[in-house]
Formats: C-alpha cells, sequence, structure tokens
C-alpha cells in the first residue's frame, strides 16, 4: 500500500501525514510537487494521493488557489498534459485522494470537492472564518450517516484539531446545496457541547455552511476536511489526555484521528483480496 504524499512551496504538514499511514500500515513516500509536475514521479505509482495543510503559496490569492491553478494549467511535460488530467485518471482507476485544511482548499478551489457535475469546476468555496481570525483550537466532529466514503467507515463522533484561517464553507447556490445533502456529502459536522450540529462560535469554528467540516465527491474515493485527524495519532496528543484516561483508563492509546487512515489502508487491501480471489476463481474455471 503506497501513500504519496505531496510538499513543497509552503505545505508543512507532510511528517504528520507519512506517520499516520506509517502508523496505519501503509509505505509513505513524501516528494516534492515539483518531482511531480516535472515527471520524475508518477502518481499512477501510488494508491492514495495526499495533498497536506500548510500554506501554499503564502496564501496568496486565497488559500489553496494558486497550488489548484498549478494542477490544472501548469504542463507536466511535452503534450501539454496537466496533473488534473493524472488525477482524473487517477480516481477513475477507483484510487482515492485526501486533502487536509490547506489540502481540503486546494481539492475545493480545483472542483475535485464536491464535483456534483464531474466536470472539475469549483462549485462551493472555502473563504476567510467568520470570526475574521486564525482558529487553532479543537473541535468535535459527526459522521453524517449518509456518507458513502470509506474514509469514514464505522466513525461516529471525533474530535480533532483546526489551525487555519480560511476554513468557512460558502454554498452559494442553493440547488447545489440542496444535491449536497441530499448524496450526503457534507460528511463531517461541528457539534456544540450537547453534541448537535452547530453553527455557534467556537463550536463550529469558522461559521461553514451545513455546519460543515468535510466534504466527499460522489464516488466517496476523494475526501477533504478542514480539522487535521493527522494530527491526533496518539491519546496524548489530545489537551485533555489525562482527566480521558481517568475516566476511561482501559481506552486505546491511539488518537481518534488515526482511525481514519486505517479505514482507507484496509479498504484498499480489502479489495485488493477480493480482486485477487476473483482472479483465481476465473483462473480455475477456465
Ligand atoms: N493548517 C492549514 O493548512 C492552514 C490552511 C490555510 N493556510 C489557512 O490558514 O486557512
Amino acid at each position: 500500500m503506497q501513500a504519496l504524499i505531496l510538499t513543497g512551496f509552503g505545505i508543512n504538514c507532510e511528517e504528520e501525514f507519512a506517520a499516520a499511514y506509517r502508523l496505519a500500515g501503509a509505505e509513505a513516500t513524501i516528494v516534492h510537487l515539483n518531482q511531480v509536475l516535472h515527471g520524475q514521479v508518477s502518481i499512477h505509482d501510488f494508491d492514495i494521493l495526499n495533498f497536506p495543510g500548510g500554506f501554499s503559496f503564502g496564501d496568496d490569492l486565497g488559500s489553496g488557489v494558486v497550488l489548484a491553478n498549478k494542477l490544472r494549467y501548469r504542463q507536466t511535460g511535452a503534450g501539454g498534459r496537466t496533473l488534473l488530467e493524472d488525477i482524473k485518471e487517477f480516481i477513475a482507476a477507483g484510487k482515492f485522494v485526501l486533502g487536509i485544511c490547506n489540502g481540503f482548499q486546494v481539492l475545493v478551489k480545483l472542483g475535485l470537492l464536491p464535483n456534483l457535475s464531474g466536470h472539475v469546476t469549483p462549485e462551493v468555496t472555502l473563504t476567510h472564518n467568520a470570526s475574521g481570525r486564525y482558529e487553532d483550537r479543537w473541535v468535535t466532529l459527526r459522521v453524517n450517516p449518509l456518507a458513502q466514503t470509506p474514509f469514514l467507515k464505522g466513525i461516529d463522533t471525533l474530535e480533532v484539531p483546526v489551525r487555519h484561517g480560511e476554513g468557512r464553507l460558502v454554498i452559494s447556490d442553493a440547488a447545489i446545496q440542496q444535491r449536497i445533502e441530499a448524496a450526503g456529502l457534507n460528511c463531517l459536522s461541528y457539534l456544540d457541547a450537547a453534541g448537535d450540529g452547530t453553527g455557534v462560535y467556537p463550536f463550529n469554528p469558522n461559521g461553514a455552511a451545513l455546519n460543515c467540516a468535510g466534504l466527499t465527491d460522489p464516488t466517496g474515493q476523494v475526501f477533504g476536511l478542514m480539522p487535521h485527524p493527522e494530527a491526533f495519532l496518539s491519546a496524548y496528543n489530545h489537551p485533555d489526555w489525562a482527566r480521558r484516561r481517568r475516566l476511561n483508563p482501559s481506552a486505546s492509546e491511539e488518537g481518534e484521528g488515526l482511525q481514519i487512515f486505517k479505514n482507507i489502508v484496509a479498504h484498499i487491501a480489502h479489495s485488493r483480496t477480493a480482486a485477487t480471489a476473483a482472479e483465481n476463481e476465473f483462473a480455475t474455471q477456465n
């Protein structure tokens, strides 16, 4: 299982991302974006393509905008191919894409999320937090039961940190909002202390539409979220870990964020085993 983690140009969460995949049992390779853009590394040699958080291109023109434009317009070699074309093929081959924070912003600005149309054009946006400031705090999330993505399988709620200035999801078209909700693409919502979805600050740290902290595409293969599950890999990452352990001494020492990475690694392993079994059956029958 091979996870490709892109870095460079101000991305700064690639090591946490790699640690998450290694703990989940996958191999993680950190690669500078230019190595991919210059054709030295092919995304097709990997199973999961990852866009970490950070401040790519200094958040100039809006977080994620410049990197999204590089993926859409920068030619990766002779023939005028772009990385976006490779990414479309990668997804069509049944592979997975994950973007966290700045990576989520890239996927949204590019139009890979939510991608209701299938044409990879921006349908929603992420902009400055309603508070007008950078938010650095822990939040509680609930997984939408309608969500179809294997990344979130079996998860009900989780606590994770956010650290961003431009996390407010804006959906200006009511029809698009309706389709997102109907398909459960708004896969994660911010919860208040009573465990209900909320637009109230600081539980909802940015004022996002639909209290939405993360989106998937209709296939469930592309997933992005503002909070950082890769920053909660050990129970001891939680600011309140001592009290949590006192309340529940037998609780796992894993952080709640790790499950997302374990889920996708297990899902790919399971699909491979099923594919091999089908091939073997075909071979014995013929
Ligand atoms: N941690 C991050 O990835 C931050 C993303 C982006 N730079 C923002 O502030 O919104």
